[in-house]
């Protein structure tokens, strides 16, 4: 007896904004040796004497911000999409988070208790990076292997320029454009220009010059830059924005490393300054708004953006529970669904 079953798994949240939960979370988050990919002691070190004893205050007053009745934003939406989604295909869809709640443990002993024999991965983010999509991989195939490691798996590929995904980040995306939008910023959240360079099987293509992850090669498809930049070329075709009203940029850094740039908040000044008035941004790295979407754009970057002298700035929302997102997730259950009856 066969039973198939699909995992949707993203980030995750702190369990409510009080700072024990979000100093909790950071704590999990950062000790990611994916995420502060440098040695444990050090990471240990800069957690205990630079991160915890402030930042989850200063985290924890900014996810007060964007907090609903029902919880985090991130949390909340992903629920939805495993709702909306389960609701089109005929078997069950699970959710788990990297981080937090429902954890990625819990929720692996839960579809083994169920019986699924067959599951089909799918980490919601369109991008390859060693502290996203890897992360999430490598923790639900140890919680596989430990708990049930004769279930079979499949994984669902980044997706940065599937053409269904592009369609469906248009359609969300277009409805909030305006004829008398000077600029469209796609903002994706940042990495460390290290990780680039250690997610190069090479180790000798990507970043080596300015333009050398603009092009298809062999090493993007773990290339994070080369994903980003794929999705915006893919976007701009598929929608007809013109490309000079258009920029990219990364935001959310973390410490001093260097990390890929532009940086979104020096741009949105700089914008400002230059006198660009109206501004929408988008964030197709993330699929669910969240902290980074919300609040450091929506919020903060309004305020970096108009005390530059810019006059407005709009966040398009992201794609959420938009319908062509949901089917888009559900064909692709479909089509494994299929591929698993004729392999069986
Ligand atoms: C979209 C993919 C993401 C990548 C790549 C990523 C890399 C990355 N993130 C941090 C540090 C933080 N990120 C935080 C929040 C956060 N990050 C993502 C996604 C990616 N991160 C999401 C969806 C969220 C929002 C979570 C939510 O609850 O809404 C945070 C926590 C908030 C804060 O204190 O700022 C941190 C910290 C690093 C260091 C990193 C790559 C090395
Ligand atoms: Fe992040
Ligand atoms: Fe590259």
């Amino acid at each position: 007896m066969t039973k198939a079953a699909a995992l949707l798994l993203n980030l995750g949240s702190p369990d409510s904004t009080s700072v024990p939960d979000v100093r909790r979370y950071l704590d999990e988050f950062l000790s990611d040796e994916r995420v502060l990919d440098i040695p444990a002691w050090k990471r240990k070190l800069i957690l205990k004497l630079f991160i915890l004893p402030k930042r989850p205050a200063e985290s924890a007053e900014a996810y007060s911000e964007v907090w609903t009745e029902e919880g985090s934003p991130l949390i909340v939406t992903s629920k939805e999409q495993q709702k909306l989604v389960s609701e089109q295909v005929d078997i069950p869809v699970f959710l788990g988070m990297r981080y937090g709640n429902p954890s990625t443990e819990d929720i692996i002993r839960q579809i083994v208790n169920e019986g699924v024999t067959d599951l089909f991965i799918m980490p919601l983010y369109p991008h390859y990076a060693m502290s996203s999509y890897e992360t999430a991989v490598v923790k639900a195939m140890e919680e596989i292997n430990s708990q049930a490691p004769h279930m079979r798996t499949k994984l669902l590929q980044p997706f940065y320029q599937d053409p269904d995904y592009i369609e469906a980040l248009v359609e969300s995306a277009k409805p909030h454009f305006e004829d008398d939008d000077d600029l469209l910023l796609f903002s994706y959240h940042g990495i460390p220009e290290r990780q680039v360079r250690k997610s190069d099987p090479s180790h000798a293509h990507c970043l080596v010059r300015e333009d050398c992850c603009e092009n298809a090669h062999p090493c993007h498809a773990t290339c994070y830059k080369h994903q980003c930049l794929a999705t915006t070329k893919a976007f701009i075709e598929a929608s007809g924005v013109p490309q000079e009203k258009t920029a990219i940029s990364f935001q959310s850094r973390l410490l001093r490393d260097p990390w890929l740039g532009p940086y979104t908040d020096f741009e949105l000044k700089r914008f400002g300054q230059e006198g660009v008035k109206k501004i929408k941004v988008m964030c197709p790295a993330f699929v669910s708004d969240c902290l980074e979407t919300i609040e450091e754009i929506g919020m903060r970057g309004v305020e970096e953006f108009t005390e530059a002298g810019g006059e407005s700035l709009s966040l398009i929302p992201c794609m959420n529970d938009h319908p062509s997102w949901i089917k888009f997730l559900s064909t692709r259950i479909q089509q494994w669904q299929q591929t698993l009856a004729s392999t069986s």
